[in-house]
């Protein structure tokens, strides 16, 4: 509708509806005059009874060019639904088939795109031989290539968004994730370039009929009348102008019309928020354990130009029934990718391995999708990106539990309902037929939970979930994930680059640093006790009541490194006051107390002093190390 409003999007709608009405009137009003035969007005030249003069045998050629617009644009139509929607599937097959038959269906794209339409168009007129068949197939198939690359390009620019996580997360099999979610976000794209298709396909099938490889007689199209009056444009030129003028002006208002839809469209396009990179994992993962989530050695990494880069190094956590963990560190820490990769959403070229990553109590990788999609919920930060926008809310949370529980429409739809209630939206069943742009950021972020709750979640990853909210709602939103973990034993990781927001809701919590746990502590223990440079001067940053307000807030000098720039020694050692001669290699990450492991050389240190001083303390020390974390359950 944008389009319509800008001057050429409103000439060219209005070219097109003359055109479709003439298709269709036309004929109807004029078909007899245009096919009546006149012999004694054989080949005259433009006049008041015959405007465009008269054709070999005496007929009209005005009406016959209105009477040709229905053969040319329905032609023109035809073929490129037919390309457009070989396109579609061969551009959306390689999401859905096996990875190396998508691959052969990608390598036939790219070649048939390096070859000119046109060339295709006539290499496939040849094939199919003269007619009008195979000159609308020609045509489709020389559309085709382009709009499967199209559809390839758009399908991956909407694969990272956060509500294909989603689905993914909650099971959705592949083919549904193309039709329900990927297809309706790239529609639009899609029906804007068919339109300017459709343009370009009228103007190659007039040629392929001006040529006598497309429509032959006696049926007629604009392209054939071209033909029949340059034969004498020497002579007069008006028989041809006629079918030449509507030729240029029926493909220039598809395409304009097009340009114009593309345009409003990019307009609208700008203040849509970014897609994420694409992700998908392959873990290596055993053994058994009774924490809900156990991980052992988590390593995540990805090709770059100079070889491969890992930003989670090493991770070791678990977390146990009932608990809330919280995992704190500055942006590029790896929090995100841990998460990513436990919920398997690491997507190609990234590897991640692990010596143990359980859900469960089970391989990860052996957990079944159904299984991952009703016991792991993922909540993400944005909660304008989490949903599928061209999809009612109520229907979105519905497909959790007809994939999963086998509900029927309605069943599942009134459970969406229920779930929507225990989240606290009000007037859920009205919210429920709602589409996301239409719930506030709070109320989104509170439905995505309720996603989650579909199944019955027994962790719930929850990744910056209060970033994009204002403060009350920050809160509210923290309240109902302790109050889900409350009432239905479920765990939580609650990743936050806000320590203090972690201090007032998890029990226990992770600080993460250049991709590796540097500390972990029980909560109670963060402001008395926390033992790395790198947590004290998170918590040193923080301002309080006694903060002097006069003085410039703490900052952490310096950056972390980039993933790519980690060396060897301990990467927090260029920016840590403490660092000393020891920290030109990495420390490990060491108990040093109940359920809080440090990876600071001063904690070795330390424990060697008390070793020394107390033969017993060193045993204690040994045994820690030597058996990981005790309560707080990890170890490296
Ligand atoms: N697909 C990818 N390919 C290459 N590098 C990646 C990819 N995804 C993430 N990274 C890199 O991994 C590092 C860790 O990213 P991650 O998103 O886990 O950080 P984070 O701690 O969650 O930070 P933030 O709080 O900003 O989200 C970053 O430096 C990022 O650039």
């Amino acid at each position: 509708m944008r389009a319509l409003r800008t001057p050429v999007g409103a000439a060219s709608a209005v070219l097109l509806t003359v055109l479709v009405a003439l298709a269709l009137f036309a004929p109807l009003l004029w078909g007899d005059r245009a096919a009546a035969i006149d012999t004694d007005a054989l080949q005259q030249g433009p006049s008041a009874d015959h405007l465009l003069g008269t054709d070999s045998l005496g007929r009209d050629i005005f009406y016959r060019v209105l009477v040709a617009t229905r053969l040319t644009i329905g032609f023109a139509l035809l073929a490129t639904l037919i390309g457009v929607t070989t396109g579609i599937v061969l551009g959306a097959a390689p999401a859905v088939l096996p990875r190396l038959a998508g691959r052969l269906v990608t390598s036939v794209v790219n070649i048939a795109v390096a070859f000119p339409g046109l060339l295709l168009a006539l290499f496939f007129a040849v094939i199919f031989g003269a007619g009008t068949k195979g000159a609308v197939l020609a045509i489709a198939f020389a559309i085709a290539p382009s709009f499967a690359r199209l559809t390839q390009t758009l399908t991956a620019s909407v694969s990272g968004r956060d509500y294909i996580a989603a689905a993914r997360v909650c099971g959705v099999g592949r083919f549904r994730l193309l039709t329900r979610h990927v297809l309706p976000n790239i529609a639009e794209p899609l029906v804007i370039n068919a339109t300017m298709a459709a343009g370009s396909a009228l103007i190659a099938l007039a040629g392929l009929s001006f040529l006598g490889i497309g429509v032959q007689a006696p049926s007629y199209d604009w392209g054939r009348l071209l033909g029949e009056g340059l034969n004498r444009i020497y002579v007069t030129p008006a028989p041809a102008l006629g079918a030449a003028v509507a030729v240029v002006v029926a493909g220039l208002a598809f395409n304009l019309f097009g340009e114009a839809a593309a345009a409003a469209a990019g307009d609208r396009q700008q203040a849509r928020p970014r897609s994420l990179p694409p992700r998908e994992s392959t873990v290596d993962s055993g053994g058994g354990d009774d924490g809900v989530l156990t991980v052992r050695n988590l390593r995540v990494a990805f090709p770059g130009a100079a070889g491969w880069v890992t930003p989670v190094r090493g991770v070791s956590f678990t977390v146990r029934q009932g608990e809330m963990i919280g995992v704190v560190g500055e942006s590029g820490s790896g929090k995100s990718l841990t998460a990513l990769a436990v919920s398997r959403l690491v997507e190609r070229p990234g590897v991640v391995t692990a010596d143990r990553l359980e859900f469960g109590g089970k391989p990860l990788l052996g957990t079944s999708d159904r299984e991952l999609g009703t016991s792991l919920a993922m909540v993400f930060q944005d909660p304008m990106t989490s949903f599928n926008p061209t999809s009612r809310v109520g229907r979105q949370l519905a497909e959790v539990s007809e994939v999963h529980h086998g509900l029927s429409r309605k069943a599942a739809f009134e459970r969406a309902v229920d779930r929507l209630k225990a989240v606290r939206i009000p007037s859920a069943a009205k919210r429920a037929r709602q589409y996301p742009h239409e719930f506030s950021g709070g109320m989104r972020q509170r439905a995505m939970i309720a996603m989650g709750l579909m199944g019955e979640p027994r962790l719930v990853i929850a990744d910056e979930p209060t970033t994009a909210l204002d403060v009350t709602v920050q809160r509210e939103v923290l309240r109902l994930l302790a109050r889900i973990r409350a009432e239905r034993s479920a765990a939580v990781l609650l990743i936050s680059h806000d320590i203090t927001v972690v201090a007032q809701t998890c029990d226990r919590v992770l600080v993460m640093y250049a991709g590796r746990i540097v500390e972990e502590l029980p909560i109670d223990e963060l402001f008395t006790s926390a033992r790395h440079p790198y947590t004290t001067a998170l918590l040193a940053a923080v301002p309080d009541l006694d903060t002097d307000r006069e003085a410039p807030l703490a900052v952490i000098p310096g950056r972390p490194p980039e993933p790519g720039e980690i060396e060897a020694g301990c990467p927090f050692a260029p920016r840590c006051p403490l660092a000393h001669e020891r920290c030109r290699q990495e420390p490990e990450l060491i108990a040093v107390d109940d359920g809080h492991r440090v990876a600071c050389w001063r904690m070795e240190a330390e424990l060697v002093d008390a070793a020394v001083g107390a033969p017993e303390a060193r045993q204690t020390g040994e045994t820690q190390r030597a058996s990981g974390p005790s309560d707080g359950g990890s170890d490296e």
